[in-house]
């Protein structure tokens, strides 16, 4: 497996500038397309609080975002989960959302920022754990620009390419996208346009880099001291928002 790792790693250079070079294209696109957002912001109450948390494909994103939701009472936003939603439910993008999984590539951000908006706008909470969103530039100026709103923190679980890839391949839940292959292609996506958000909210002074190397018990005590700091901010925030 380890083997298979190091050669995919050398192959990312080659493919970054490619993916690379669609990504700014389509970023050009989006931001031709979104000079007014589109349906309306959404209007809160009271200020939200907003945590978006990446990290590499089977970092641990999802089981560190339980922890957080059982100690500190977030409302959890996977946004593969909600793809996945979209798949099984056979909805009008379905099939094209399915595509992108299977090849590990992305799914337009006006898709997947309508149906976070959709969860955010029906919750009665404001504390939001944004679990594996932005991926990509793209992803994070459309949310920017149909939420109208910015994460206060960013959490960035920080794992080599081997641990991801032993976790994602034992990770026995039925995904379409557990495979070695998809695999490779997410983890070159990954390098190629999610790296690039996580630098921009490094450079915002939002980043919390956190060692994902370890127990569930033990990252999360990594974790568990950035939301005891930020207990002030949300304490200020109320429990409903309307549209
Ligand atoms: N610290 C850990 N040590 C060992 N295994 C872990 C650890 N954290 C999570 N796992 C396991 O690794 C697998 C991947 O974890 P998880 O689903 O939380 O990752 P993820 O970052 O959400 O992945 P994806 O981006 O693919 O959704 C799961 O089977 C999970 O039980
Ligand atoms: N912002 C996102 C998040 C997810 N996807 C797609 C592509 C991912 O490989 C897949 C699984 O996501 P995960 O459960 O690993 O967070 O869903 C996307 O296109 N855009
Ligand atoms: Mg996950």
């Amino acid at each position: 497996m380890w083997r298979r790792v190091i050669s995919l790693s050398s192959s990312i250079s080659s493919s970054k500038s490619t993916l690379s070079n669609q990504a700014a294209y389509r970023l050009k696109v989006w931001e031709s397309l979104t000079t007014e957002p589109k349906g309306g912001i959404v209007s809160w109450d009271k200020t939200p609080f907003i945590t978006f948390v990446l990290g590499g494909p089977g970092s641990g994103k999802g089981t560190q975002c339980e922890k957080i939701v059982e100690t500190f009472g977030f409302t959890h936003l996977s946004a593969g989960d909600l793809l996945r939603r979209e798949i099984a439910s056979n909805s009008k993008d379905g099939t094209m959302i399915l595509k992108a999984v299977i090849e590990g590539k992305i799914v337009p951000s006006e898709v997947t920022v309508k149906l976070i908006k959709k969860e955010m706008e029906s919750s009665d909470n404001v504390k939001f754990l944004i679990d594996g969103f932005p991926r990509t530039e793209e992803n994070r100026i459309a949310f920017e620009q149909m939420i109208g709103a910015e994460p206060n923190i960013v959490l960035y679980f920080d794992c080599p390419e081997k641990e991801m890839v032993e976790r994602v391949l034992s990770r026995n839940q039925g995904r379409v996208d557990d495979n070695i292959n998809t695999m490779e292609k997410r983890l070159k996506v990954f390098e190629a346009l999610s790296l690039p958000v996580i630098n921009y909210y490094s450079n915002k002074g939002k980043l919390h880099k956190i060692d994902a190397v370890g127990t569930v018990d033990e990252i999360f005590e990594q974790v568990r001291p950035i939301f005891d700091a930020c207990k002030d901010n949300w304490s200020t925030t109320g429990d409903k928002m309307r549209i």
